[in-house]
């Protein structure tokens, strides 16, 4: 059992607060994920969790203990970086054995010419060997493990990064952006591994990314994060259909979700949806939630300012009647009215609306009680 339960955790730099009361559990076998902005204090957390960084004030617990006082070492957990962090003069085989042959042989064992005369050495060698094989052929690198780290491709060296965590059987896999140095087609791919990787560990998993599409794929459930704080954690499915916060609306979701302010709606001249609250200050719709009507029948009307045709979908960018700020609606090629410049209605599915208040906070008990009055 490898639950992590993180406990008002609090990190300041000097006089700067970087992570602001983060309580979090992590279940044994879950994928979560860390998404948030750059500098949100993201990595600052999980460092926390791998002992490289001490808290300021809070507790971390690993399997349900304490591990406050414990290095690295012996948190029983293993980290992936983005840099991949690879000793560059040894081979793949010595970069996966180098943990193992660290905690397995003894200082003399290891070295370099007496070590090899020393009994004991060569038994624990063979078991290194087989292991690092079976690392190596589940991740697709045994043909390498006699290169260096600069003979690899940048897909094979975070391969090899996984096979190092790997290869010491750790109960939590922490992982900082380890795809964010692939080119996009790679990452896409390498997902999917790291994502077939977790299934068949069956291991907790704490990723760290600042991008969305990764998080919201990968993820078992995934913590929002920002300016030090955790606005949301919930599966990807609930963060898209049921944010809590605004930010956490316009950070998951791509194109982005549609907000327009209360006072620009009524503006436009346009009828409010039945249920606002009197406290709902933005009115926000996901891209596929917009039916293009015509001109003048919709709830909100404007021009079509541009295409993007990706070929599975159309996404149009129409710019409200008055000129002031943009909706996108999702579309499919087949559906009529795509072209720029021509004058288009919005039909929005009220079921798909959502209010939030001033301070970005979703309206939603009232909203139902008020609808339903
Ligand atoms: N050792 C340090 N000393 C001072 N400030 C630091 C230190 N480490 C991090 N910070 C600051 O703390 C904030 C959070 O950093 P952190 O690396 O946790 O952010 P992040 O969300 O992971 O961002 P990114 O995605 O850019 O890595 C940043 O403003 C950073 O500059």
């Amino acid at each position: 059992m490898a639950e992590i339960e993180l406990r008002d955790i609090e990190k300041s730099y000097g006089e700067t607060a970087i992570v602001k009361g983060v309580s979090l559990s992590i279940r044994d076998g879950e994928f979560l994920t860390l998404v948030g902005p750059s500098g949100c204090g993201k990595s600052t957390l999980l460092r926390i969790i791998a002992g490289l960084e001490a808290q300021n004030s809070g507790e971390v617990l690993v399997a349900g203990r304490c591990v406050d006082d414990k290095r690295p070492k012996e948190r029983d957990v293993a980290m992936v970086f983005q840099s991949y962090a690879l000793y560059p003069h040894l081979s793949v085989f010595d970069n996966l054995a180098l943990p193992l042959r660290t905690r397995r042989l003894s200082f003399a064992q290891r070295l370099p010419l007496v070590g090899r005369a020393l009994p004991g050495r060569g038994d624990v060698e063979k078991a290194i060997r087989a292991e690092i094989e079976q690392a190596a052929s589940m991740l697709d690198i045994a043909h390498l493990l006699r290169r260096k780290p600069g003979q690899l491709s940048g897909g094979q060296r975070q391969r090899v990064a996984l096979g190092r965590a790997m290869v010491r059987h750790p109960a939590v896999f922490l992982m900082d952006e380890p795809l964010s140095n692939l080119d996009a087609k790679l990452r896409v791919q390498m997902r999917a591994e790291i994502i077939a990787l977790h299934r068949r560990l069956g291991v907790t998993f704490v990723y760290v990314t600042h991008d969305q599409a990764e998080a919201m794929t990968m993820s078992d459930r995934v913590a929002v994060m920002m300016d030090g704080e955790l606005l949301q954690v919930d599966r990807p499915e609930r963060l898209y259909r049921d944010p809590e916060d605004l930010r956490v609306a316009e950070m998951i979701g791509s194109p982005k979700i549609n907000v327009v302010s209360r006072a620009h709606w009524v503006s436009l001249g346009a009828s409010l949806p039945a249920g606002i609250h009197r406290n709902t200050a933005h009115l926000a719709f996901r891209p596929e939630a917009v039916g293009i009507v015509a001109s003048g029948d919709g709830r909100l009307n404007g021009v079509v300012a541009s295409v993007e045709n990706l070929g599975s979908d159309i996404f149009l960018n129409v710019t409200l009647a008055d000129g002031q700020g943009t909706v996108v609606v999702r579309t499919h090629p087949d559906a009529s009215r795509s072209e720029a410049g021509r004058s288009v209605g919005l039909q929005i599915d009220p079921a798909c609306l959502l209010q939030f208040d001033g301070a970005g906070m979703r309206q939603r008990e009232v909203e139902r009680v008020e609808a339903a009055a």
